[in-house]
């Protein structure tokens, strides 16, 4: 398989069977440098399972994998090196202080890495410097999440995968991780490859999104694209006669227009809406999984009394 210059990651109809459960029927995900990609679905639709795939922790059923330019199933210490991947076994070592261990863990890096990160730079990035030396087993929840993706980043990664990150994370913090990850893809041109269920996260975080489920990939674009493309149509709510109604429709303004036309009086509490990145994502889900095609056209809906 061919691999461009610029693409991190490309995957061509791949495949996975756990048994005689087919997760992934054909997935093809192309990641360019620098990219921030969000990889959406419902629960067990093979997010995880295509992360392992990448990471070179899972062997696929079939279909061709590149990474880095490398096969995932060949990769060496060097190619494993250039990835970040957010690991939860850290938990384990509860008796070793923060710096001590980003330290340590920094000199695995030495033989492939030209700079590792110094642990109070990194400790000063993921807003862990208060915590240096505290013992892991004292961090609160959010704290060893930060300290996770802390360790992910310690080689300077090429690639970061990032698996729920902001699970149990507050708001401050979740907002301090979200400038963290603009600044590593801005700023570092690290390769960012995100799972979430936070939509709001994927929203503000991705320059594209990838929408899993039944094991195929059911939408791929930018958060704008995937809106236009479940919606050219968007909702138009009002009250008449005192009743609320809701038309959806491919030309709102056309519709008021002859809304308005045919009955001038008593119309009021008027709203147009575009649906957000929440409402389009569960559009698709559900449009797959109704085996209507996404871009099939949607009927008027009028809510009446
Ligand atoms: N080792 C395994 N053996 C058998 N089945 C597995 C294994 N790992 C995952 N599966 C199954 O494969 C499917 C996809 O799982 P996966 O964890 O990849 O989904 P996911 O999209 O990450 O889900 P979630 O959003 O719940 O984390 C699920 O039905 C799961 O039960």
């Amino acid at each position: 398989m061919e691999l461009g210059n610029n693409l991190v990651i490309e995957t061509r109809g791949l495949r996975m069977r756990y048994g005689s459960t087919e997760v992934l029927r054909g997935v093809d995900l192309r990641l360019q440098r620098g990219e921030v990609l969000a990889l959406l679905g419902p629960n067990g639709a093979g997010k995880t399972t295509t992360v392992e795939i990448l990471e070179g922790f899972r062997t696929r059923s079939a279909g061709g994998v590149r990474v880095l330019g490398v096969d995932p199933e060949r990769g060496d210490d060097a190619w494993r090196a250039r990835l970040g991947i957010v690991l939860q076994s850290w938990r384990d070592h509860g008796g070793w202080r923060v710096r001590e261990l980003l330290g340590h863990l920094g000199r695995f890096y030495t033989p492939y890495v030209d700079s590792p990160y110094r642990a109070d730079e990194l400790l000063t990035l993921v807003g862990l410097a208060e915590h240096a030396n505290a013992r892991i087993a004292t961090l609160s929840g959010g704290q060893r999440r930060r300290l996770d993706v802390a360790i992910a980043l310690v080689g300077r990664p090429e690639l970061l995968f990032l698996d729920e990150p902001t699970v149990g994370f507050d708001p401050h913090a979740r907002q301090e991780f979200h400038e963290l990850v603009h600044q590593l893809s801005d700023v570092e041109e690290t390769t960012i490859l995100l799972t979430t269920h936070d939509l709001d996260e994927a929203e503000k975080l991705a320059d594209r999104i990838v929408i899993l489920a039944g094991g195929t990939v059911v939408a791929d674009g930018t958060p704008a694209d995937l809106a236009r493309r479940v919606a050219a149509e968007a909702e138009v709510r009002f009250t008449r006669d005192g009743e609320r109604r809701v038309h959806t429709c491919a030309d709102p303004t056309g519709f008021v227009r002859q809304l308005f036309a045919r009955r001038d009086d008593g119309v009021t509490d008027l709203e147009i809406r575009r649906p957000s990145l929440p409402e389009v994502y569960l559009a698709l889900v559900r449009e797959f999984e109704s085996g209507r095609p996404a871009e099939a056209p949607r009927e008027l809906l009028e809510v009446s009394g």
